[in-house]
């Protein structure tokens, strides 16, 4: 585990490249195709939906093939994984890979149970473009003896940025690992995300969904990690925004939908000028 004391300085991800990355995202309007967990479809959708981007979660055995090769990237999701969901995964995994549609991995509460763990470490061997997770995870799955409350951190982000670099060389994925602060590496470059905000954890679902807003920043990026950087930004910057505009978690969710929906490219960039 990093200790305190070694943490290094991570440069902060700026404001004008989530503008003009978000820009590009709104104008291609990428389909995504989400295998995603049973808890979370609706939420996930629709925050795809408030991007701009179109979702669809078409999930049976026979389809996923033919559907992640039209897609422009492909998430997949464990949270709710059994066999017949494990075999879907896989065979959308291979014919993402034979299309060249980039494929993003939320490995929901790695570590903590045995047969998602090891399938998430066969799924790894498969390429994805982009991991994206919370600290006890990403440690967990860089080989570290971490373990999460259920699917729920138990460690710091800040704590797990050693592990997300190495994940990402020993992987060749970006890896962005998520909590009060999010950070993104390609194992040689690490940007920080210092947005968001703590009522994000009181509803459930805003994990899963940023790793579909990172399939849908992924898919025709000049630049993969710019791309999940600037999707990390926009959710962190709407959760924000939507937490001020709120009472609580039952009126945070549409207060972030409409945050994501009202959201400008333009406004992002010049915050930063
Ligand atoms: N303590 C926090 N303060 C501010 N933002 C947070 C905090 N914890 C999580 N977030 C934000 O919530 C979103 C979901 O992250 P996280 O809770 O780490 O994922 P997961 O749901 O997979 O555990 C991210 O955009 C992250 O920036
Ligand atoms: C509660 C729950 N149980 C299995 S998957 C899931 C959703 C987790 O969503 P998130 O980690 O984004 O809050």
């Amino acid at each position: 585990m990093s200790d305190l004391h070694t943490i290094p300085l991570i440069p902060q991800f700026p404001l004008y490249r989530v503008g003009e990355e978000f820009a590009r995202v709104r104008a291609a309007a990428p389909l995504v195709h989400c295998l995603s967990n049973e808890v979370v479809q609706s939420i996930t959708a629709n925050v795809l939906l408030a991007l701009g981007a179109s979702p669809a979660m078409i999930v049976a055995e026979e389809e996923v093939a033919e559907f992640a090769a039209m897609a422009d990237a492909l998430l997949i999701n464990v949270g709710t994984l059994y066999p017949a969901r494990l075999l879907a995964m896989q065979k959308a995994v291979t014919a993402a890979n034979a299309a060249h549609t980039p494929w993003v991995l939320d490995p929901v509460a790695a570590g903590v149970l045995a047969y998602r763990t090891d399938a998430l470490h066969d799924l790894l061997l498969q390429k994805p473009a982009v991991i994206r997770g919370n600290a006890s995870e990403i440690m967990a799955l860089a080989g570290e003896s971490a373990s999460g409350k259920g699917v729920d951190s138990t460690a710091s982000s800040v704590l797990a940025i050693a592990a997300a670099q190495r994940l990402a060389l020993q992987t060749g994925a970006i890896v962005a690992v998520t909590g009060e602060a999010d950070y993104v590496s390609d194992g040689v470059s690490t940007w920080a995300i210092p947005w968001g905000h703590v009522l994000m954890t009181r509803v459930v679902g805003t994990g899963c969904a940023l790793s579909a807003v990172v399939a849908a920043f992924v898919a025709g990026a000049p630049d993969k990690l710019v791309a999940v950087a600037a999707a990390c930004a926009v959710m962190a910057i709407a959760g924000e925004r939507a937490e001020s505009a709120c009472d609580g978690p039952g009126t945070f969710l549409p207060a972030f939908l409409d945050a994501l929906y009202i959201m400008q490219p333009a406004m992002l960039k010049a915050v930063d000028e």
